[in-house]
């Protein structure tokens, strides 16, 4: 299998090379050439099997022949051990056709831990085999910060700079960063938003000479291998519905930001999974909402919410889903990203709009809606959601209302609700206790650095640290 750039100016390239590389070197963002089928019995292969062997199915035509199914199947086993609930994605019902597919049970309480504990050790195996050193820069919200400073922790030959927005995201996702002593973790708190974090990693980035002296990669959901193993708990849904009886295909309604989550949802199907629709749920923050609705993919200032990993404007992932509705017409995307860079604006074509709607659904919550929902499902069944799941479950509710959605349902809930113990206790009246495993987190020292929004600023930090070399 190898790997072709959204923009179609970087040569095809195999896994490991898309992997270490994280963003293609024309700025584009790495897809297979072709998708790999796991049609006829996949699904009920999968009934019976662990998270790690279905892992290990489901990745065999991405990483191979890099890594044979016996090799990615340890991994796998390794990078999932350590998960509070050894069923690692588990489903829970929560109404007549509606379940939650619960993605927190990792060392840092959300959806990351799932591909990025994998992430950890196919790097460490990939630098093994290539014999070389990288620093790897990444921007986050709250979640993707946590949980690579866990995965890459102590990690020889690997450097890791996280840049979070200071201020803005919750108090135990920072301290999930920040409580690290790891030599080989440097944590930025930006003068920013997210939106400023993610600009600067990609401006670092588009300068080569910097990357190469530094041997630079990343592990946000640029990163194709993250997406591609984020598609594996679609896949285990299915089968666990399959396994309680629902034959019919599940819709899935996935809290969004960068959308990486969703498009592993349309990756999914587009590899064979009986995948019904994918709902895009934002919060106030509603730039894809808007875009899938109105045709108009245009940022707006960030309004800081309730569930603050998804205050994104600008979502990295959308470039892979308008190639794929162009036809993967990359001169078309090229030209809509370059116009998107000048104008801050773009119309999509209704083409690919047409396309697009086959798929995706979109609904919005409001501040006062996410509330709501952590406080009803609260009342009616005992059950803490985070606000980004929340978020999830008030779109889910408004599409079934409207019979956009119908049939079997699952919500992806992205966070524990102990991440944000202050939202959930004012929207609710109960608190969240922290999991026993996660229980020393305020009795550590943190350690972070300051920077402002700047590329050259963050840099210099990385030079300064010698980052790897
Ligand atoms: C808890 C939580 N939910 C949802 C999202 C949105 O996911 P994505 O950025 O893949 O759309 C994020 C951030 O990525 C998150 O941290
Ligand atoms: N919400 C994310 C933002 C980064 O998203 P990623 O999936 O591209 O890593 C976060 O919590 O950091």
């Amino acid at each position: 299998m190898r790997y072709v750039s959204t923009r179609g100016e970087a040569p095809a390239v195999d896994f490991r090379a898309a992997l270490l590389a994280a963003l293609a070197p024309d700025g584009g963002l790495y897809l297979p050439e072709a998708w790999p089928r796991h049609g006829g019995d996949f699904i009920d292969r999968l009934k019976g099997a662990s998270f790690a062997e279905a892992a290990s199915l489901t990745l065999s035509p991405f990483v191979a022949p890099w890594l044979s199914g016996e090799e990615t199947r340890a991994m796998a086993a390794k990078a999932y051990g350590g998960f509070a609930d050894p069923a690692v994605a588990p489903l829970r019902r929560i109404g007549e056709e509606d379940w939650l597919l619960e993605l927190f049970h990792g060392p840092t309480l959300a959806f990351k831990d799932v591909a990025m504990q994998l992430l950890g050790l196919l790097f460490e195996r990939a630098l093994r085999d290539a014999g070389g050193r990288a620093t790897i820069i990444g921007a986050t919200s709250g979640d993707t910060g946590g949980a690579a400073v866990e995965a890459f922790r102590g990690r020889a030959g690997v450097e890791v700079f996280i840049l979070h927005p200071e201020g803005r995201i919750s108090e135990v996702q920072r301290r999930f960063m920040t409580t690290a002593d790891d030599p080989n973790i440097c944590n930025i708190a930006v003068d920013g938003t997210f939106d400023d974090c993610q600009r600067v990693v990609k401006e670092i980035f588009a300068d080569c000479d910097f990357c190469a002296r530094h041997s630079v990669s990343g592990v946000n959901s640029i990163n194709w291998a993250r997406l591609a193993i984020q598609t594996v708990y679609y896949f285990t849904a299915i089968a666990m519905l399959r396994a309680e009886g629902v034959e019919a295909a599940p819709s899935f309604v996935v809290p969004t930001g960068n959308f990486g989550d969703v498009f592993a949802g349309y990756a999914a199907k587009r590899m064979g999974a009986p995948v019904g629709r994918l709902c895009v749920a934002v919060n106030e923050n509603d730039i894809m909402h808007r875009a899938l609705s109105r045709g108009r993919y245009a940022p707006r200032a960030v309004t800081p919410t309730i569930s603050p990993s998804m205050d994104i404007q600008i979502a990295s992932n959308f470039e892979r889903l308008l190639f794929e509705a162009s036809g993967r017409d990359a001169a078309a995307i090229r030209d809509f990203m370059q116009a998107f860079a000048k104008k801050r604006a773009g119309d999509i074509p209704a083409a690919w709009l047409d396309e697009i709607r086959a798929d995706f659904i979109s609904e919005r919550a409001s501040e006062a809606e996410t509330c709501e929902e952590i406080a009803r499902l609260h009342k009616a069944s005992g059950v803490l959601v985070d606000p980004h799941t929340a978020v999830g479950l008030a779109a889910m509710r408004k599409a079934r209302a409207d019979g956009r959605l119908s049939g079997p349902v699952v919500t992806l809930a992205t966070a524990h609700p102990a991440k944000f113990p202050d939202a959930v206790e004012s929207a609710a009246g109960a608190r969240p206790p922290l999991p026993a495993h996660v229980g020393d987190l305020f009795a550590k020292p943190e350690r972070c650095e300051r920077a402002p929004a700047s590329a050259d600023a963050v840099k210099a930090m990385i030079e300064q640290a010698g980052g790897g070399r």
